[in-house]
């Protein structure tokens, strides 16, 4: 009888835990709200940044310049391909565009660039490493990094450098208050957005240089930033589409659990199709070449809020997309958009002081 009892007991606990696990990704407020933090932790050493320092010449860490409350401000949209430095145009191509912001003071003639990016590169925060113990190791931290000066040419030579606000240096020292707090909260990049299919219920949300600075301009727009409606700007996004996601669980609980020792297998036999190991010539290829791979998969396994998700892949697979969004408090009158991620204890201080979010 005790026997049986024990039995009963694991099989009523394992199958209630399996329950949640269907519970919980059946009725999960979608998208999956992107996870903040209280603090950055230290990237392991095994991540190296490759191709290019992260912010070589930026300010120092979480440091911002103030401007006098009374200076005049412009905030410029910069976009230019991904990896221009080395490839040009190439991935302009396809639509695949960084985005960042410039600052501009126009009374001191103080100009800066502002941008949301890898720590490591792109590929380090789409895939993991494999290790040769067989466990996976991510690199994708993302920060935002502000540094002197405004480089023309290099935004216009392929891509866009226009005025989209104005402002001023009161209101900038308010978002420089933002972007410090975004940048401790905000860690980790998301490459994919995850949809159920093209425009339908999105699963997941990308978090990369282009929601940065969509996010930047809400918080503009919540301060007072005065937008010119007249610019129109698109933003890149990378799309995989899937049935509804199934939870799987975090490193230690499929990794670290022998009952788990199938599902790790097939995860660790997936993401080695994709290990950024080479040149970064081939690089770019390799990229693409893992976009059509993953055309031909019926399922891939993602990696969100610091947890593993199943994808049931379904038509079309994947796409780019490079798609219009308006700049806040345009479009037919104060339709305002609501900051893509005003976190909770922040929503009192933002109506106290603004009296909207
Ligand atoms: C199979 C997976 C990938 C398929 C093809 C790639 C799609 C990428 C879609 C997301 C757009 C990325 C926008 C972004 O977050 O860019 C950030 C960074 O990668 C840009 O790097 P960069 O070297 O071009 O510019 C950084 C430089 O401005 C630093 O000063």
């Amino acid at each position: 009888m005790a026997d049986e009892r024990i039995s009963f007991g694991l099989f009523s606990s394992s199958s209630i835990l399996f329950l949640c696990c269907i519970i919980s990704s059946t009725f999960a407020a979608w998208p999956l709200p992107y996870r903040r933090y209280d603090h950055r932790p230290i990237s392991s050493p095994f991540c190296q940044a490759g191709v290019i320092p992260f912010c070589p010449s930026g300010e120092p860490d979480n440091s911002m310049p103030l401007f006098n409350p009374t200076d005049p401000v412009e905030i410029y949209a910069l976009k230019k391909p991904v990896w221009q430095f080395k490839f040009g145009d190439l991935l302009g191509k396809f639509h695949i565009i960084h985005d960042a912001l410039g600052i501009k003071n126009v009374k001191t003639g103080h100009n800066y660039t502002m941008e949301w990016y890898e720590l490591f590169q792109l590929f380090n925060c789409t895939f993991p490493h494999l290790l040769k113990n067989d466990t996976l190791q991510w690199c994708n931290q993302g920060a935002t990094c502000i540094y002197d000066g405004i480089e023309d040419k290099l935004w216009h030579q392929n891509g866009t450098l226009a005025k989209v606000a104005t402002m001023t240096g009161d209101q900038f020292n308010t978002f420089a208050d933002w972007v410090l707090k975004d940048n401790r909260t905000g860690l980790f990049y998301e490459t994919w957005t995850v949809e159920s299919e093209p425009g339908g219920q999105m699963w997941f949300d990308a978090f990369d240089c282009a929601s940065w600075v969509l996010r930047a301009f809400d918080q503009l727009g919540v301060i007072g930033a005065k937008f010119d409606h007249s610019v129109s700007l698109n933003y890149t996004r990378i799309h995989l589409y899937s049935s509804q996601p199934i939870y799987l669980g975090n490193e230690t609980e499929i990794f670290g659990n022998k009952s788990n020792a199938a599902l790790a297998k097939d995860m660790i036999n997936f993401y080695k199709d994709f290990q950024s190991h080479v040149s970064d010539e081939k690089l770019v290829l390799n990229l693409l070449d893992a976009l059509l791979y993953i055309m031909n998969r019926d399922k891939f396994y993602l990696y969100y809020n610091s947890a593993y998700w199943l994808l049931p892949m379904k038509k079309p697979f994947a796409s780019l997309s490079y798609d219009q969004v308006p700049l806040p408090g345009g479009g037919g009158g104060e339709v305002y958009h609501k900051p893509h991620s005003v976190w909770q204890q922040e929503d009192e201080y933002w109506k106290a002081k603004f009296g909207k979010l």
